[in-house]
């Protein structure tokens, strides 16, 4: 160990011994961690010693999985080390990308100010190119007769920018990839890569034009500039002491390179990750980063998290059972020191709508014994289940919340809102065409798509944005008038700097007669949609600039209020990485479903690994003897070995007797009959 510290931390006492070594370690550190052993903690720890030791905390960079995270461990080291000592770099990929960007845009061909765009609009972009280009008519089979051109066409460009694939690059890389499949004789859709290099090129230069960066560039281009500049990567690893990033197993090739050219240098990089968790590998995410980290670096060492501080021993060696089946482990032997606690039970339902009434009495039934309702959770593995478990919870009024749904910022009028506020912000810059085609017509003002085409040319002739361009254009008298009074609302309000940006928001919604639109309407959604914009006001007053709160609605990796109230969760597996909860539902697990038919079955293992070791005190395994046709249980619910599951509910009388953890600390003595009668008898 290398603590280089006269004085012991008080953070570090209540770490095991492992956790304490990973944390003092200098150099290359990869921390192999099992579910539950304290990943967050000891990252954590090593952030806070390296502050202690004397690094600068604005010289560290640490990545994380969401913003939530990141928030959590900037709060716990500042609890740990005062106010001042927040790392200065802690945030998603994402969100990291996003700031070595804002502050040299040149590397992506960008200017200051630039949009960011999420993958609902991104995609709409990539539609209007796809049909300029007319990519609809049959250039290609792959692309035309898929389902979803687009859908198939953004995931291919996706691909390219994960794998530092710029666009100039694209059509050499792609007779390169096609040669090699070709020589090792592997299928590939030489069509489909062929057809998406030209738009792959279009796409981006709208991009440019346009002033935006979608969620691909945000790391493509620091990487990839780094990869190619040399003073560029210079400037920037330069700019950091160390670099740490957790949930490792899961990053895919620019998220790789990008943390390896900004430690190349000191090798200061601390890495922690669980290979029994790799479950993105369908996003890009490689195990092979995680498994080749000491080769990469010779210098470093490993160090293997076993202890398990979240999970009763049952639920624990059903888990490592599970596990057990996937032959290319790194290998760890997890063990807790907590009580046997209940087995796992296996409940088998009819149908989804037993199942899912089945887990919403027994939810109602726990939460009768004394148990919150945020101390309970379902998890399933895919999205569409969770629509039978909301009806279930609606019906017997049951609170909950649907966890990780950022679709809040993807509602129509919470994106209407932002859009406004985007052409506020930069009136007369091409880059508001997009927010700008969005609103005009919202409520109504006569911008039908011939107006909007004269507007679309006088734009280009002048070259302003379309805003600018209702100044001259030839437009019909009425709506050249309507036109002209949102010209004045948006300049008014985009002028207007001592209003706060919550302010600017409500000024924009009530002068374009937004509100009133919504308020007048009879849809039976007005109440929501009111109180979505609502919601999006008070989450406005924790931004000072309308850009700050225009990248975080872009870069959010779960939705406002998550938190808030007692409620049990509701969210998918993947979603529930890196979360506990005592209580824990996992329902669908049926032979069809979990693997699903195109699954990874070693994947799919890992994610029943992930699902079972969320649980503290009690997991419920269930599967329906019928969902979309009859359905056996699935491989993993044998996989569980005998001795620690059980079929049906354990009821009070056939469960081990335990409260809490099982462990209740004597905080306090009970008062004695004595002491009782001294204070309330008389
Ligand atoms: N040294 C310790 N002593 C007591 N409790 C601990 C210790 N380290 C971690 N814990 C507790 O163990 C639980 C799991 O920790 P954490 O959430 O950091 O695990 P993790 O390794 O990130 O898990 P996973 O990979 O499964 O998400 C937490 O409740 C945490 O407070």
């Amino acid at each position: 160990m290398q603590t280089g510290l006269a004085t012991p931390l008080p953070f570090l006492a209540d770490l095991t011994v492992a956790q304490r070594d990973a944390a003092c370690q200098d150099g290359p550190v990869l921390v192999l961690a099992g579910a539950g052993t304290g990943k967050t903690k000891t990252l954590t720890a090593a952030i806070a010693r390296r502050i202690a030791s004397g690094v600068t905390p604005s010289r560290i960079l640490a990545v994380t999985f969401t913003n939530k995270a990141a928030r959590g461990m900037t709060e716990r080291i500042a609890a740990v080390l005062g106010e001042g000592a927040q790392p200065g770099w802690v945030g998603t990929f994402h969100g990291l990308g996003a700031r070595q960007l804002r502050i040299e845009p040149e590397a992506a061909h960008l200017r200051p100010g630039f949009d960011i765009m999420d993958a609902d609009d991104s995609r709409r972009l990539l539609k209007r190119v796809m049909k300029s280009m007319q990519i609809d008519a049959a250039i290609d089979e792959g692309i035309a007769t898929s389902r979803d051109p687009v859908k198939l066409m953004a995931k291919r460009i996706e691909t390219f920018k994960d794998n530092l694939i710029a666009p100039e690059d694209a059509a050499l890389r792609v007779e390169g990839l096609i040669g090699a499949a070709t020589r090792e004789r592997r299928p590939i859709d030489a069509a489909g890569f062929r057809a998406a290099v030209p738009v792959y090129i279009e796409y981006q230069r709208r991009l440019r034009e346009a002033n935006a960066a979608d969620f691909g560039d945000l790391l493509l281009w620091p990487a990839r500039t780094m990869q190619i500049d040399e003073a560029y990567r210079l400037r920037w690893a330069g700019r950091f002491d160390c670099v740490l990033a957790d949930e490792y197993q899961d990053v895919c090739y620019v998220q790789y390179a990008w943390l390896r050219l900004l430690s190349a240098d000191h090798h200061q990089i601390f890495a922690v990750g669980d290979d029994d968790q790799a479950i993105y590998s369908w996003r890009g995410s490689d195990l092979v980063y995680l498994r080749r980290f000491l080769k990469e670096y010779p210098d470093g060492k490993l160090i293997r998290l076993e202890e398990n501080f979240r999970s009763t021993a049952h639920i624990l060696d059903a888990a490592n059972g599970v596990i057990a089946h996937d032959a290319e482990r790194m290998g760890k032997t997890l063990f807790t020191r907590k009580p046997a606690g209940d087995p796992i039970e296996i409940l088998r339902f009819a149908d989804a709508g037993a199942e899912a009434n089945g887990i919403a009495d027994e939810i109602q039934r726990r939460h009768g014994e004394g148990i919150g309702w945020d101390d309970m959770a379902i998890l399933y593995r895919s999205n569409f289940l969770s629509r039978g478990f909301e009806e279930a919870m609606m019906r017997r009024r049951i609170p909950y919340v649907l966890v990780g749904d950022v679709g809040f910022y993807q509602r129509a009028e919470v994106k209407d809102a932002l859009a406004f506020l985007r052409i506020a912000t930069t009136p007369d810059d091409v880059q508001s065409d997009e927010a700008f085609r969005r609103v005009i017509n919202t409520p109504p003002r006569g911008f039908g798509p011939k107006a909007l085409d004269e507007l679309e040319a006088e734009a280009a002739f002048r070259q302003s944005s379309m805003l600018r361009a209702i100044e001259t254009a030839d437009l019909p008298a009425r709506c050249r008038g309507a036109g002209l009074k949102f010209v004045d609302l948006i300049r008014h309000v985009g002028q207007d700097t001592r209003s706060s940006v919550a302010d600017q928001i409500s000024a924009l919604l009530d002068g374009s007669g937004y509100r009133a639109m919504l308020r007048a309407s009879r849809a039976e959604t007005t109440e929501d949609r009111l109180e979505n914009l609502q919601e999006l006001l008070e989450i406005a007053g924790g931004f000072h600039t309308a850009r700050e709160l225009l990248d975080h609605a872009a870069l959010a990796t779960s939705g406002p209020g998550e938190d808030r109230g007692e409620r049990v969760k509701m969210m998918t597996l993947h979603k529930a990485k890196g979360l506990e909860f005592p209580h824990v539902f996992l329902p669908g697990w049926e032979a069809g479903a979990f693997p699903p038919p195109y699954g990874d079955v070693a994947e799919e293992r890992r994610l029943a690994y992930v699902a079972l070791t969320r649980g503290m005190r009690r997991v419920t395994v269930s599967h329906c003897e019928y969902r979309r046709g009859y359905e056996a249980p699935s491989l993993y619910v044998d996989d569980i070995p005998h001795g620690h599951k059980v079929s049906g509910w354990l009821r009070a009388n056939a469960r081990v007797k335990s409260m809490g953890s099982g462990q209740a600390k004597t905080i306090v003595s009970w008062p004695t009959d004595a002491e009782l009668v001294g204070r309330m008898g008389g």
